[in-house]
């Protein structure tokens, strides 16, 4: 065994292969809700490079058709691996494929609900389950057993909806039982994770908590240190606490004031992290050497470049100054990377467009050489929060709304001046302070204000004023890559239109963004 282990090797752990379909990690997510540990990988995992015993594997859905030229086929070690095996749509049509390939298009197209009819009720994978709904999305169709399987659940479409080998652990289904459309799907990877595979329930927070400390001693020894960006958002605050809790003063937080934060968040984040956290943290203050380069630039994927530039000359200046007792150098970096950012780099995706550059410290590695911890790798953002709490950290600190890299530089349209960045600043602080006011705070997934580069005409105190805009956006999301704006009351719109331009010199008026991602973004830049 590696003298690290790996999350995989402590926990029972079931296998997900994906094969592309946009519901894949909701498989791992849903197994994990019943306190089963599960990890995702593309299909083309070989098996003999996992370094890890699954106890189940299951086979996603997927866009092809296995019978295509150029389509993904599962590597036949996992049949080696003597495991149960679950096969879903794409997964399920693989299994008929390699056993006597009759899998080809259907007459019809199924897409939403149908109803499951259970034709062998003493099978353990349909323990609990009724004639319940389940959902479909499936093109192709298995147009005869595979050798060796028997049927054991039907629907009107679909005379396969569900079959197993004669004699082995290998189910297929046609239908998604990780879609919530699938009113008892749970209970189905239920019973195949626990009952079936013979998976232990003991994935939990507090668990993670021993594991990951123990793992994050083992990976750095005694005596070397670690650095690590902390931003005050969530992801970087847990994994700073977490590392503080592993190595405790060999853990150096880094939090660079680039000028665009939120008004007074260096102040209250040295605060929060250092003196009630106990994170060693320190603040640097790099505000000029941001700003004075943004001067004249206007182009928002400019912006968002000089400011990840600058980020890592300012972070890599910073971690050259510490000198670590007991050796010459920093050896490790800390990053926050989630699980969702790990499914995204991994999956069996074609290449997606750059829709805009999101700052990262991702690129410090390469220069740096230094080896990389990332703790939260296999969490969810909803685990991360739970493990925030349970390492202490505040529910305000933990339930905070993401805030960008670029912060509000990408908020002040057009080009970014310090007397630019305050009107910014205010008015996105009157704002979330009303949210908060109102008990909204933690209906809205993310608010903030954007100043706007154009000036408008209006009248106060019998004068002609002529100044800028602003316009505020609220939205609902779970995943942030699409979202709704939030339907306030207008009575709260008219409270924060009318304290933003009574209180912020240079705003005028104030609107209110009505846009959903797509077409529009979260940001404005
Ligand atoms: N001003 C900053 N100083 C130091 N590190 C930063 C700063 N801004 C961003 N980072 C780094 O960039 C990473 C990515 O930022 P991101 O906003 O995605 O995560 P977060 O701030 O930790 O959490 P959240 O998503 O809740 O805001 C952070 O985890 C942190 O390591
Ligand atoms: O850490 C970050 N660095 C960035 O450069 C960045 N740009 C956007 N965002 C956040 O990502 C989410 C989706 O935003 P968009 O719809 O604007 O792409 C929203 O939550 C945005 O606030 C960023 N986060
Ligand atoms: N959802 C799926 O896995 C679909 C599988 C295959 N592409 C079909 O259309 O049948
Ligand atoms: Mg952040």
């Amino acid at each position: 065994m590696s003298p690290v282990e790996q999350v995989s090797n402590v926990f029972d752990t079931i296998l997900v292969l994906d094969f592309g379909s946009q519901y894949s990690h909701l498989i791992t997510r849903r197994l994990r809700e019943f306190n089963v540990y599960a990890e995702m990988l593309p299909c083309t995992q070989k098996i003999s490079e996992l370094g890890w015993k699954p106890k189940g594997v299951i086979m996603s859905g997927g866009p092809y058709s296995v019978y295509a030229e150029g389509a993904p086929h599962v590597d036949m070690d996992v049949f080696k691996l003597d495991v149960p095996v679950l096969g879903i749509c794409y997964g399920m049509q693989e299994l008929a494929w390699i056993n006597g390939k009759q899998v080809a298009r259907g007459e019809k197209r199924e897409y939403g609900p149908a109803t499951l009819n259970v034709e062998d009720a003493s099978s353990p994978l349909f323990e609990g389950m009724d004639h319940s709904r389940v959902w479909m999305s499936h093109g192709d169709k298995l147009h005869g057993l595979p050798t060796g399987y028997k049927v054991i659940a039907t629907s009107d479409n679909s005379p396969y909806c569900g079959i197993v080998h004669e004699e082995k652990p290998i189910y297929g289904i046609q239908f998604h039982p990780e879609v919530t459309h699938s009113t008892q799907g749970k209970t189905l990877l239920k019973n195949f994770a626990v009952n079936i595979c013979k998976s232990n329930q003991n994935w939990t927070m507090e668990n993670f908590i021993d594991t990951e400390i123990n793992r994050i001693r083992e990976l750095v020894g005694p005596t070397a240190e670690v650095i690590g960006a902390v931003s005050g958002g969530v992801d970087s605050t847990v994994a700073a606490k977490l590392m503080t809790q592993a190595i405790g003063e060999r853990f150096h937080a880094i939090l660079v004031d680039n000028g665009v934060l939120r008004l007074n968040e260096a102040a209250n984040v040295k605060k929060t992290l250092g003196e009630g956290l106990k994170i060693n943290l320190t603040v640097v203050d790099a505000a000029d050497e941001f700003l004075d380069k943004l001067v004249g630039v206007t182009d928002p994927e400019k912006k968002r470049k000089i400011i990840g530039n600058t980020f890592i000359h300012v972070f890599e200046r910073e971690a050259a100054k510490i000198k670590p007792k007991g050796g010459d150098e920093i050896e490790f970096l800390l990053q926050g990377t989630l699980y969702p950012d790990v499914i995204e780099s991994i999956s069996f995706k074609g290449p997606s467009q750059t829709i805009k550059t999101h700052h990262n410290v991702g690129g410090l590695l390469e220069d740096m050489k230094l080896k990389l911890i990332e703790p939260l790798r296999e969490l969810f953002k909803d685990e991360v929060r739970h493990l925030g709490e349970l390492l202490g950290i505040s529910h305000e600190l933990v339930w905070r709304h993401p805030f960008p890299g670029p912060g509000i530089a990408i908020r002040v349209l057009g080009e970014v001046t310090r007397e630019q960045v305050a009107i910014a600043r205010k008015a996105d602080y009157i704002y979330i302070e009303e949210i908060r006011n109102a008990g909204l705070y933690n209906k809205i997934s993310q608010a903030f204000a954007c100043l706007l580069p154009v000036k408008s005409v209006g009248v106060m105190g019998d004068q002609r004023t002529y100044e800028q805009v602003i316009a505020l956006r609220a939205i609902e999301t779970t995943d942030f890559m699409t979202a709704d704006w939030y339907p306030f009351e207008h009575e709260f719109l008219k409270r924060v239109a009318s304290r933003i331009v009574n209180e912020v010199d240079g705003v005028a008026r104030v609107t209110y963004d009505i846009t959903s991602k797509p077409p529009a973004t979260v940001e404005w830049e």
